[in-house]
């Protein structure tokens, strides 16, 4: 890995996760760098979606499922899968972007608005203020200000999208997650969400799920490769994609398997 200075905003040790008793994760340690984009990659079951879930605490919406390790914020030092570390607070911290977009029944200006409004804030010019700034950097305010009170719905698949991502960036996020944002959208949304993303990592840290390797190689900073709930190779995303250390990657990404 070349030297540069890079600031550790979180990281996995030994995590290993059980659905009941199928263990789903294998002891995985993987450091998350602030301001840099993380893609994750590996074939179909091999724990993608199952290690992002485990940062925001996903999974203790099941019971049987059990996370055993730590996932430490900086710089305070937080092991977020800690009993005594209330979930709620986690999702402020971290928060999520899923597959297909998922706005709520609600407004374009009450989607943006809800996690301020949980968070206690009712004061309307701050709310107004708050939803102006996350939507514009969701590249979104420009298409939607003169439509704030439309419901979400009647947007298109990409608007909704990036409305998620409004959302998500309204609470001021540290750690955002992307579940393949953009498998469900056309190449020219898909290309405005990778922008998006190259935008938004100069703000905070981001894991992103993808299946698409040329999707990993454009956005991503370090890549990690994921088989049968086991971490094969994490490192920069150059060398993951041009050089890498292990067969199982490189027969990966090279079409081979998966
Ligand atoms: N709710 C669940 N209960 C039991 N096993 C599960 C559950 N969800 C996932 N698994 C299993 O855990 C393993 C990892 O699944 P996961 O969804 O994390 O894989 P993935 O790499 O994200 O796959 P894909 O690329 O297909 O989305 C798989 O073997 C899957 O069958």
């Amino acid at each position: 890995m070349t030297e540069s200075i890079q600031t550790l905003k979180a990281e996995a040790r030994d995590l290993s996760f059980y659905y009941g008793t199928v263990k789903a994760l294998k002891n995985i340690s993987l450091p998350l760098y602030d301001r840099k984009v993380t893609a994750l990659i590996g074939p179909s079951g091999c724990g993608k979606s199952t290690f992002l879930r485990c940062f925001n605490r996903m999974h203790d919406l099941y019971p049987g499922n059990r996370y055993d390790g730590e996932i430490v914020l900086h710089p305070d030092n937080v092991n977020v899968l800690s009993g005594d570390v209330d979930p709620i607070e986690v999702r402020m911290r971290i928060s999520m972007v899923f597959q297909k977009p998922n706005p709520f029944p609600k407004s374009i200006f009450e989607n943006v608005a809800y996690g301020l409004k949980v968070r206690g804030v009712s004061k309307k010019s701050i709310l107004e203020e708050k939803v102006e700034e996350a939507l514009t950097n969701a590249a979104l305010w420009n298409e939607v200000k003169d439509r704030l009170h439309d419901l979400a719905f009647n947007l298109s698949g990409g608007q909704q999208q990036r409305l998620c991502i409004a959302r998500a960036l309204a609470i001021d996020p540290e750690i955002m997650l992307f579940d393949e944002p953009t498998s469900a959208l056309d190449p020219i949304a898909t290309a405005s969400i990778e922008e998006l993303m190259e935008e938004l990592k100069a703000r905070f840290s981001i894991l992103i799920v993808t299946h698409n390797m040329q999707q990993a190689a454009r956005v991503s900073d370090y890549t990690a490769f994921l088989y049968m709930g086991e971490l094969i190779e994490y490192n920069e995303t150059k060398k993951i994609f041009t050089n890498p250390d292990r067969k199982e990657t490189e027969d990966y990404i090279t079409g081979r398997f998966g």
